[in-house]
């Protein structure tokens, strides 16, 4: 036999033993298996949307939760039997100092990569595995090309749009934005065989072009033959509180109790300006939570708090603190901003003060259940998502001024019931002086606000998820 044969029968027989080996194992629902496995390309502790599903899941069967851990996971998981952590491994923080042009593609490399490895072979084949969209690059190509090599169905957790974010922060004509468009909408409609959207609005853009997702409806939702038939499932999942989120019982207390708690909260860490109003029983607390992403435009509060101080006649108007909560990318940039306007004497520190931070769960959701008005600039890049915080103030019975110029605004927020909308800074100034310096308005939005936090995601979640993943009972 010729040498150039043997070569090439050696190579075939290899490249098939190879292929043969390294096949990724398939879901087999006679073996115990992960009932659902959770992607979250991003901070797993900082979206708790897909730690309710984690735990709910993790009710009736075994989760494989994947993602960066870099935040801790709320109480109730973080020490569940049945959940299993799966640490993705985090990009070179090298890749973060080149221009975007190189480090982006680079950085999505590294994913591509990670994601493989952990989706087909680290991690044993799962029944479902459940998704966070966005980030979609890579995640929804990825997912969709290891759940039909593992047997696994794949849900698509729509949250938001990748290409909205991106046309945020790179403006609407950078190229990469209408090929995110084009990708997120193919990719997300071959790969799913459920969705779940945050909104109806949002829903309904997933069933018209260019998503064409679904066809969805009640009766799609709720029959058992998802794979028999090709139309995909779509869902509308709201937002709902979790049960840590919680409204001060048996009702709000009064200012020198919450102060003291507050006080307890935000510990010794804390400005002399923070400190003094704690002590000052007429202060107002008001809360913003918030990823310092660029779809929250925090210049607004700043603006609003200057305004308030100017135009707002004194015996109207009591001190404000002013806690934001949260990390992420802009926390500094607004932090020297606060420190340059209390320089300037625009923000007296007898009438303004701001303080920032990041609170264990349990904290975060006490501060809420304890401030007067919750604040959030959520500013939606798609128009069709929503504001998880609101949710987390709804459930603390706090009730909330809130941006309100997006389509999907009214589906969580019913304005002058639970909270009031703003367009501008000066529209929130005159919120504030008009909540804060009265009590029979904020009394009645917090009427609002508590009768909203009886809604809760586990009823949600049973509604609307169970029938779709279809996992059984609740375990003990
Ligand atoms: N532990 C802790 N968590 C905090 C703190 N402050 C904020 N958080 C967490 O950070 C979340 C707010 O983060 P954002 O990134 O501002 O979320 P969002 O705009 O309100 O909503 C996001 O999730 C929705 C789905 O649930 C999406 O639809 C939406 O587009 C967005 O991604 C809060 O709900 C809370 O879980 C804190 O001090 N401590």
């Amino acid at each position: 036999m010729p040498l150039g044969f043997s070569v090439i029968g050696a190579t075939l027989l290899a490249v098939v033993v190879i292929g043969v080996l390294a096949w990724p194992r398939r879901y087999n629902a006679r073996r115990r298996a992960p009932a659902v496995q959770v992607l979250v390309l991003g901070d797993v502790g900082r979206s708790p949307r897909m730690q309710y599903h984690a735990l709910s899941i993790a009710e009736r069967g075994h989760v494989q939760l994947i993602g960066y851990y870099e935040t801790p996971l709320v109480d109730a998981l973080d020490k569940h039997p049945r959940l299993t952590k799966v640490a993705l491994a985090p990009p070179p923080p090298a890749l973060r100092g080149l221009p975007f042009i190189i480090g982006g593609p680079l950085k999505v490399v590294w994913q591509v990569a990670d994601l493989f490895l952990t989706l087909a072979y680290t991690t044993r084949p799962a029944r479902w595995l459940l998704v966070q969209n966005p980030p979609s690059i890579p995640t929804l190509l990825i997912a969709g090309i290891v759940a039909p090599l593992r047997g696994t169905r794949l849900v698509i957790d729509w949250h938001n749009y990748g290409w909205s974010i991106l046309a945020g922060t790179r403006g609407p004509k950078h190229p990469f934005v209408a090929v995110a468009k084009v990708y997120e909408s193919i990719v997300g409609r071959i790969a799913g065989d459920a969705h779940l959207a945050v909104t109806a609005a949002m829903a309904d853009e997933l069933r018209k072009p260019p998503y064409n997702l679904a066809h969805a409806g009640p009766t799609a939702v709720t029959l058992s033959g998802i794979a028999s038939s090709k139309a995909a499932t779509l869902a509308v999942l709201h937002d709902r509180p979790a049960a840590l989120f919680q409204p001060a019982m048996p009702s709000f207390p009064a200012a020198p109790a919450r102060l003291q708690q507050l006080s307890e909260i935000l510990g010794d860490d804390t400005t002399a300006a923070v400190t003094a109003l704690l002590r000052n029983t007429t202060t107002k607390i008001i809360v913003s939570s918030t990823s310092w992403t660029p779809d929250e435009d925090f210049q607004l509060l700043l603006d609003a708090l200057v305004e308030y101080v100017k135009t707002t006649s004194s015996p109207q108007r009591p001190p404000i603190l002013a806690v934001i909560t949260g990390k992420g990318p802009q926390k500094k940039m607004y932090e020297r901003k606060l420190q340059a306007l209390a320089d300037s004497g625009a923000l007296p520190p007898a009438q303004i003060a701001v303080c920032t931070a990041f609170l264990p769960m349990r904290d975060y959701a006490r501060l809420l259940a304890l401030a007067d008005l919750g604040v959030c600039l959520h500013m939606s890049s798609s128009g069709v998502d929503l504001p998880m915080k609101v949710v987390d103030m709804f459930g603390a019975g706090l009730p909330v001024a809130a941006y309100s110029a997006y389509a999907s605004f009214g589906e969580l927020v019913r304005d002058g019931e639970n909270g009031r909308g703003f367009t501008t800074s000066g529209e929130l100034a005159s919120l504030l002086a008009t909540l804060l310096g009265s009590s029979s308005e904020i009394g009645r939005l917090r009427d609002g606000a508590r009768k909203e936090s009886r809604l809760r995601w586990s009823e949600e979640w049973n509604r609307v998820v169970a029938p779709i993943l279809d996992l059984g009972d609740k375990k003990e």
